[in-house]
């Protein structure tokens, strides 16, 4: 900013004496005229006498009188017949640019001519020392005048400018915020500084504002899509559940089923982790529905799931295979185990009191899971086991086939 300012007063301070140098030229220029005009005026007529007597002594005289003048360098005088003869005092330059010529004469005759070189030295010295002087003097002013703005604007402006501009790159959206305040007199006026500061105070403000309610606009639209998730996750097991339940019984439908298969199959061994299923089937259901109406149907139903999800352990997996059939998962569980279960739900079957319907019997068939079967082998002998409770007679538990043993 310095160099500017210095610039800026410099060109103007170079300007200023330029001019007043022109009009000092001008001036000078003019004194030189005035003073050939009184030497015209005042010494010619004594020289014109002196030509006219020829009295060259007298003459010599006065041309040295016009010489010793402050504008005068040196004059030629040329008088006598056809003017031949010439005097001449200091310098008389007859190739310099400038030079003053007058006619002399003594009642209106011709007496001479005389040549007044001008003193251009004393001119231009003159113009010379004021430019030094000027100069000098004005680029002191131009230079004490240029630091004085510097140092005001400096202190006046400058440091409270940097002091914003740290402010304001300390200034983080959230963080607690002090406006502004300007380090000077509380006395001082209200100036284009305080307006600055105001607005730039009330810009970080609503700065401020604005992220703070961008920060509770966040949180009030995460804490709503922790909301939506939860119901989201909620809504989406609750449709697991429904998709693999059975919506009369509440039991584990067929896909319900499926799956419980394909994780009990992973871990069964026939020789470590047996896995054994019961296929139950509710006698003469066929008669209830005709007797009493597909709604007493669908109690029945109800019921006897009941009895067989209170009788089961936890590990073991009730579920709809179809119509009125219903398949019991047990991992776990041997042979004569799952017999014994199954005995267990005949008996709790026929020792119910069905609503509407009082007494009711129920078939079931046993298998467990031998070397390299699929789930649905197991499934299919425990059908057939299933089928031979129902051709001995119903209401009794059979086992599957005893394996061939070749
Ligand atoms: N109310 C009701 N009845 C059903 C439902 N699912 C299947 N059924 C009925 O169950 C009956 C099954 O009859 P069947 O297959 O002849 O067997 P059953 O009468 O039990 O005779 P057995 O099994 O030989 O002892 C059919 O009449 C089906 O309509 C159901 O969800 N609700």
């Amino acid at each position: 900013m310095l160099v500017w300012i210095l610039c800026i007063s410099t060109t103007a301070a170079l300007v200023a004496t330029s001019l007043q140098l022109f009009f000092d030229y001008r001036r000078d220029v003019s004194e030189l005229e005035q003073g050939m005009r009184y030497i015209e005026q005042n010494q010619l007529p004594g020289l014109a006498d002196a030509a006219w007597n020829f009295n060259v002594a007298g003459m010599q005289v006065q041309l040295d009188g016009i010489g010793h003048s402050t504008w005068v360098a040196g004059a030629t005088i040329h008088y006598g017949p056809s003017q031949s003869a010439a005097l001449t005092t200091g310098q008389v330059d007859p190739d310099a640019g400038r030079r003053f010529e007058y006619v002399l004469r003594r009642n209106e005759v011709v007496v001479g001519k005389i040549y007044i070189a001008p003193n251009l030295h004393t001119l231009y010295g003159r113009t010379l020392d004021r430019i030094g002087i000027v100069l000098a003097t004005q680029g002191g002013k131009s230079l004490v005048t240029s630091i004085s703005i510097l140092l005001l604007i400096s202190w006046m402006i400058t440091r409270h400018l940097t002091q914003m501009a740290e402010f304001a790159k300390s200034f983080e959206p959230g963080k607690s915020f002090t406006p502004f305040v300007l380090r000077r007199s509380p006395r001082t006026p209200h100036d284009e500084l305080t307006v600055l500061v105001d607005g730039f105070n009330d810009a970080y403000g609503r700065l401020q504002k604005a992220h703070e309610f961008q920060v509770r606009h966040n949180e009030i639209l995460s804490q709503e899509v922790a909301l939506r998730t939860a119901e989201l996750l909620d809504a989406q097991q609750t449709l697991a559940k429904l998709a693999v339940t059975d919506k009369l019984t509440g039991t584990v439908n067929r896909l319900g089923l499926d799956e419980a298969f394909k994780s009990a199959m992973t871990l069964a061994d026939p020789d470590s982790h047996p896995l054994a299923v019961i296929l139950s089937d509710i006698d003469k259901f066929k008669s209830v529905n005709d007797n009493h109406g597909h709604l007493a149907g669908d109690s029945l139903l109800q019921e006897f799931t009941g009895i067989l999800s209170r009788v089961v352990r936890a590990t073991d997996t009730v579920g709809r295979w179809g119509g009125e059939e219903f398949l019991i998962l047990c991992p776990q569980t041997t042979l004569e185990q799952a017999l014994h279960l199954a005995e267990r739900l005949r008996a709790g079957v026929q020792a119910h009191a069905f609503a509407e319907i009082g007494s009711k019997t129920s078939s079931f068939g046993v298998a467990v899971l031998r070397k390299g079967e699929t789930s649905d082998d197991l499934v299919r002998r425990a059908d057939e086991a299933l089928y031979r409770a129902k051709e001995g007679g119903r209401n009794r538990v059979c086992p599957e086939t005893p394996a061939i043993v070749s």
